[in-house]
Formats: C-alpha cells, structure tokens, sequence
C-alpha cells in the first residue's frame, strides 16, 4: 500500500516532514561501498575495473574487452530493425533541435571609462557520459547525453554502460554512432564513474561526467566531483501528479507506474484535492500492476515510496509541490498553465493530460537527464550548458586604467596586499608621467 496523506490529518506536518526526509539513496552504506570502489579503481586500474565488473555485471572481461571494437558496434547496431531506426532518429532530431537553442551567444561591450568588457563561452574537452544500464537499458540516455555535448562543441566523448551478463541493447550502441560518440566502455556503477574521473591505463580521463543512474551512480558522482565536474545528482526517477477534475484514472495510474518501473528505488506521487479520484487512481494502480513485465520493481517502488495526498485545494497542491521539488511534475487540471505559475521547483513540467511524462522520456526534445531527491530547489537538467564554461574578458585602454585604477589601489591596501597595489600603482605613474 501506498503512503496515505491527507492536509486535513492533525499531524500532517510532521507526517508530510518525514516524507521529506525519507532517504531513497544517499545511506551510509551506498556511499561506503561507493568509496571504497573509487579508491579501487584509483589504485587499480583496468584490474579493479575487469575484477568488479565480474562482481556486479557477472561479465568477464579483460583490459582489452573494456571498449567496444568498432567490428561489434557494427555487428550489433546492424541488428536494429528500420522501425527502431527510424523512431531514434525522430528522437535524436527532435532533441538536436530542441538542444540547439540553448547555445549561448559571447558578449563584449565598451564601458564608458573605456574598459571594454565580456565572457566567452568554450566547450569542456573531454566528457563522460554515464548511460544506465543495470536493470533496463537506455539508449534515450544516449541522445539525451551525447546530443548536448556535440551542440556545444565537446571534442571527446567517452560513454560507460553496464552490460550485465554481456547482454547489450543494440540501440544503445546504434544511438552512440548517431549521436557522434567516440568512445564506450562496457562498464558501469561507481567503478565507470571512477574510471572516467581518474583515468586508468586504458580509459584517459574526462573533464566532466554527465548521465543518470542508480543510487551508486549518483554517490559515485558525488565523491568524485572537484576532480571532475558533473552535471547534478540525477538520481532514482520521480513523478508528481497533480490531477483534479475530468481525468481518466487508468492513464494516471500509467504515469505513475511508468516511473516507478525504473527502479524500486523511484518515486510516484499522486496529489489531489478530489478524494475519489485518488481512490480511482490507486486502485487503478492496483489493477494494472500485477500484469507489468516489471511488477516486482515497481511493486516495490509503490509500497515503499508510493504516496497520495489528498490537499483542501489546488493551490495547497502547489505548495506541497514545491516542497517536494520533484524530477517530473505532471499538471492533469482544467487549466495547467495557470497552476504551473503556481510552481517553482520541478526539473520537468508537463502540461495537461495528453502530455504523458513518458512523451519526454523519449521523443518530446527536453533533456530527460533531470534534477531528483529534492535538488531541483537548485538545479536544471542536463543542458547544452552543462558542457560550456564561460571566461570572463577584459581589455583596459590607458584612460580606463587611469580612472579605476586608483580604487583598485586602495581597495589593495585595505586588503594588506602591497605586490597588488603596486602593479597597479606603477602603471598610473607612468600615466602621470613618473617612472613607474
Ligand atoms: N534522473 C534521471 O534523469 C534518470 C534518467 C534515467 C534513469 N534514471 C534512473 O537510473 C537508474 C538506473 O539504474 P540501473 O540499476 O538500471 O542501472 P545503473 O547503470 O545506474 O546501475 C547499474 C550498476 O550499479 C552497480 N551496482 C548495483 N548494485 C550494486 C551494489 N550492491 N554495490 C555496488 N554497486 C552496485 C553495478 O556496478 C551496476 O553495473 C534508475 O534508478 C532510474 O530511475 C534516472
Ligand atoms: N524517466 C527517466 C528519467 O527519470 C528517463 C527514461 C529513459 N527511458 C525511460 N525513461
Ligand atoms: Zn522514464
């Protein structure tokens, strides 16, 4: 069963502050664990790599099988069917556009004291993009990461996927030649993190590591970042409902069930004001569930994680919303546009009931690498952004210098930095004629 909330419950507070602190995937023993590969494959290499993906891929490899050859991309992405071809081309344009129009321009401009001003934006070197793997197979994550990258110009691009049992999604290799990629290695989980953050005899390092993954993943980026940067925590999926009038109860039991067949570790929440439509949905859920492919992860997922919450209005919705930051926020109301205003906090926002979250997962053009447990209070998903960095430019002709300069002296002194003061203050003199 789901966790039942109500607003009108006296305790709901304290009931609806435990559901924020409930804690999916940063435990202590994941992030143990997660340290204790990096420092492996920091001391190790290729070995470390070749033994854990024995471990927790039940695959053999050798130093030598850690990359694709390009004959078995080949062989495998010859194996795609001109339907599936077909669909991840639509995707892979759709999000090239979509992506395109993120680029950001440099700007210079002339002050009026003559200094002449701006930033530049550059692409990374290299990036790392972390593919999922483990328990379904992403080639959408392909796109989703790679696409990006090549807008904003990123010279390498090395991929890591996990192939458990040596089993690979053919996709995943055909969507890596679209997307212009350079690089996969067959490993995944903490010790691919690792591997693209330190480097190891056979994988060079990486600037930035972008891409999805479980909870080992997300701590595994989390420990490594400041050698390398990364994009966010993109962590087990979420979804949050706000549903109330004229809905169909079987499609919202979809969208819930769509994200809670990631991982038994994701997230489905259901927020209404209308009590029987709550009831409708859940027992929706309840129906559809048994017969998933993936029952079992999603079973898990809704009775540990599966919540529903019954507010006064729609407006007490959106707040509790906000709260809950969530990945995805499906708006299924009369008026969509009008409650989205009401929110902040979401990676994704989907308006009206005939934009299923799963529309964005693949072909709709936004980025489906997205913000989850909470952090998009304070950050985006995946952007072409992600892969820039912007140096600031300045120029100062004589005149600029000779009216800032003097500040710039002072603000020195105040500081007690004397060399600082000085390389500025021998360049005024020369302005005003003295030796320098
Ligand atoms: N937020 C997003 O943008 C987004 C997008 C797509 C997918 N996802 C999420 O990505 C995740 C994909 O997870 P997945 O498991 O399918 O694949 P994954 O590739 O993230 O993880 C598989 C790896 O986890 C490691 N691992 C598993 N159990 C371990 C253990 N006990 N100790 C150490 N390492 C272990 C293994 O190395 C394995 O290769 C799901 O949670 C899904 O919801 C999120
Ligand atoms: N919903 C996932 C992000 O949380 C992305 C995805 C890829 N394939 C299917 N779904
Ligand atoms: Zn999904």
């Amino acid at each position: 069963m789901p966790i039942h909330l109500s607003t009108a419950q006296p305790d709901f507070a304290e009931r609806f502050a435990a559901l924020l602190s409930m804690k999916r995937e940063d435990a202590a023993d994941v992030n143990d664990a997660v340290a204790s590969i990096i420092a492996d494959v920091r001391g190790r290499g290729d070995a470390a790599l070749v033994e854990l993906t024995g471990r927790f891929d039940r695959l053999a490899l050798t130093a030598e099988t850690l990359a694709f050859s390009k004959d078995e991309i080949a062989a495998q992405t010859a194996k795609v069917s001109a339907e599936d071809r077909a669909a991840l081309a639509m995707a892979a344009s759709r999000i090239r556009a979509y992506h395109a129009r993120q680029m950001p321009d440099d700007l210079s401009w002339t002050d009026p004291e003559g200094a002449t001003l701006g930033w530049r934006w550059t692409p990374v070197s290299a990036a790392g993009l972390y593919v999922p793997g483990g328990q379904a197979s992403y080639p959408s994550s392909v796109l989703m990461n790679a696409i990006p990258a090549r807008v904003a110009g990123v010279e390498r691009l090395v991929i890591c996927v996990p192939t458990p049992d040596g089993v690979v999604n053919p996709l995943v290799l055909l969507a890596a030649e679209l997307a212009g990629v350079d690089e996969v290695y067959r490993i995944g989980g903490a010790q691919a993190i690792a591997a693209m953050a330190y480097g190891t005899r056979t994988i060079r390092p990486v600037d930035k590591i972008t891409g999805p993954g479980n909870a080992y993943v997300a701590a595994a980026k989390r420990q490594v970042f400041g050698r390398v940067g990364i994009d966010m925590i993109a962590g087990p999926s979420e979804v949050l409902i706000i549903a109330q009038g004229e809905q169909n109860p079987e499609w919202l039991a979809l969208d819930l069930l769509a994200q809670a067949e990631h991982d038994a570790d994701a997230q489905s929440i259901l927020i209404t004001p209308d009590e029987t439509l709550a009831r409708a949905v859940v027992a929706e859920v309840e129906r559809i569930l048994p017969a998933l492919p993936r029952a079992e992860v999603a079973g898990a997922s809704w009775r540990d994680y599966g919540t529903v919450i019954v507010t006064r209005d729609l407006d007490e919705a959106a707040a509790l919303s906000d709260r809950l930051a969530p990945e995805h926020l499906e708006l299924c109301v009369d008026d969509p546009e009008a409650l989205a205003e009401k929110t902040r906090h979401a990676g994704a926002i989907f308006l009206g009931g005939w934009t299923p979250e799963a529309v964005g997962d693949y072909v709709s053009g936004p980025n489906h690498v997205l913000p989850t447990a909470r952090s998009a209070r304070f950050s985006s998903g995946l952007s072409v952004m992600d892969f820039l960095k912007r140096s600031t430019i300045a120029r100062l002709s004589p005149e600029a210098l000779a009216a800032i300069g003097p500040a710039a002296v002072r603000l020195a002194e105040s500081e007690g930095l004397s060399a600082h003061g000085r390389s500025v203050s021998a360049r005024l003199a020369v302005l005003n004629g003295g030796q320098g």
